[in-house]
Formats: C-alpha cells, structure tokens, sequence
C-alpha cells in the first residue's frame, strides 16, 4: 500500500473503512457471467455514441449533499439516454452506495456494470456479482497481479485504475487489459483533464483505455477522446440534474460536433 500520509484524508477514511469491509465476501465464490464491456463500447461507437460509462454516485467526499433518488430509476434514465455500461457505487460511508443496490441496478439493466468501490482483499470480491470490478493500482499495490487473477478466475472483466505512468507501468506488468486514468488525484482530491493527456502516449493501443473523473461538458468529452479515450467515466455532471438529459448531451458530443460543422457551412454568412 502506498504512504498514506500523501492522501487526503477522506481517501484514507474511504481506505480504512474499505479494510474493515475485508471480509464483507460471501460465504463462497462468486462465478460470474459477465456482460462484454468492449462489446458495449463497440455497439456505441457503431451507432454514433460515445462509449460512456455513467455512474450511480449518490455522495462522495467533493459531493455536496446526498442524491435520494431511487438508484434503479437513476440507471434507467443512464442507459435511456445513451450510456454504454453503468458504474455503481458500493462504498457505504463515503459515497452512499451498496451491495444490494449494484444488485438491484443490474438486475434492472441489460447492460454491463462496473462495481466501484476500493477493493483491496480478495474476500471482498465474492461480496456481489457485477460484470466488471474496479482496482485501483495506488491501493493495491503489489497485490495487484494475484487480485487481478482472482477477480478474472470468478469471471470479472477487470478495470485496473491508475494515475500515472508509474501506476500505468505496474498496472500493465500485471496485464492489466482494460485500464482508467483517473483525473482525479488522490492526494488532493482536485481534478486535471491534463492528467489523462500525460498518462494516454504510453498506454499500448491494444489496451481499452478509460478516462475517469472531471468530465464536465462534450468539449470535455471531445478533449479526451482527442486524447485518445476509448471510453469516459462520468458521474457528478450526469448525477447533478436530469441524468438522461445529461448522459445523452455527453454521448452526442461528437455527433452533435458534426452536425455544428455542417450547420456552420450550410448557413452562409
Ligand atoms: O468523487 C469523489 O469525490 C472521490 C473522492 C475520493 C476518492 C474517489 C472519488 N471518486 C471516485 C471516482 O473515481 C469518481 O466517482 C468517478 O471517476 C467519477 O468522477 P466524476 O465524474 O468527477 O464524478
């Protein structure tokens, strides 16, 4: 694990309480089946949507106040409005998630959903069935390669978190196949697009490549993508309204940057 002391403080609360969740698993393992994300991803990009990930965060640590809304009517306005897969949070403490929820989310849905949430002991993987799971490179550390093994021996696709090159290099050596740079850093809780920008040059092509956190807008999206994104992680800016309206404003981004071209040269000054 790494220096704690360079961590914000919620993060450190989020990791202690995660600890303490080490044995939350199951009695047994799960075995999963799981919806293809690159498959999801694909299908969107075939019908002129950008592959967006759209997350059920109710509360985080930057969040002001608690989203109350029924977190199934909330993944269904996502998915209406475009977005490829769903993340759902099932940190209690800090973000307002759970396990049943993811359950009751993906029992809802026909598309794939990543859980969020910081794993950090292979018995927290048999906890609940997703189709893709989260690790976060900076808190796993050396467990990494053997969790990404027990995550993909139960059936999980797995999204290998990272934040730098640093993170990328342990994150690849561990064969890591699909991985998310997260904008957002840990230490000070702030968010820099610049931060995918650095980190995308170095990642392989045949690598599935997500950016995560401080998406904001589809000049954001476009920014990205532009960067090299395969796919987007957003949460806050399609939590923070009508979330159908909001995740298709950010699917059409490149759509709708087509169709601005072509209004500009179709009306003559
Ligand atoms: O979102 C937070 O406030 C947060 C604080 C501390 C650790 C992690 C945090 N977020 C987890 C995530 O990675 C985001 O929920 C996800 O990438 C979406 O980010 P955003 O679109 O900026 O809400």
């Amino acid at each position: 694990m790494d220096d704690q002391t360079e961590l914000a403080p919620a993060v450190r609360s989020i990791l202690s309480a995660a600890r303490n969740r080490a044995t939350e698993g199951r009695s047994g393992e799960v075995a999963v089946e799981p919806r293809d994300l690159r498959a999801a991803f694909d299908r969107a990009e075939a019908d002129g949507r950008v592959p967006l990930i759209a997350e059920v965060k109710p509360t985080s640590p930057t969040t002001e106040g608690t989203r109350e809304d029924d977190p199934v009517a909330l993944a269904q306005g996502m998915v209406a409005g475009g977005a490829a897969a769903l993340s759902v949070l099932t940190e209690p403490a800090h973000f307002g998630g759970s396990t049943d929820t993811l359950e009751r989310v993906r029992e809802a849905v026909d598309v794939p959903v990543l859980r969020k949430d910081f794993l950090v002991a292979e018995s927290q993987l048999d906890a609940v069935e997703s189709d893709v799971v989260l690790l976060i490179a900076r808190f796993v550390g050396d467990d990494l390669p053997d969790l990404l093994t027990a995550a993909r021996d139960r059936g999980f696709q797995v999204l290998v978190e990272v934040h730098d090159r640093d993170e990328l290099e342990h994150a690849l050596d561990a064969g890591a196949t699909i991985i998310g740079v997260n904008n957002r850093d840990l230490a000070e809780l702030v968010v820099d697009l610049g931060t995918f920008e650095s980190v995308a040059p170095h990642v392989p092509d045949d690598v599935t490549l997500i950016a995560e956190s401080g998406i904001g807008s589809p000049a954001d999206v476009r920014r990205m993508r532009a960067a090299g994104a395969d796919a987007l992680l957003v949460g806050s800016a399609i939590m923070d309204g009508d979330v159908e309206a909001n995740t298709r404003e950010l699917v059409r981004a490149e759509a709708d940057d087509e169709s601005d071209t072509r209004d500009t040269t179709e009306t003559p000054t």
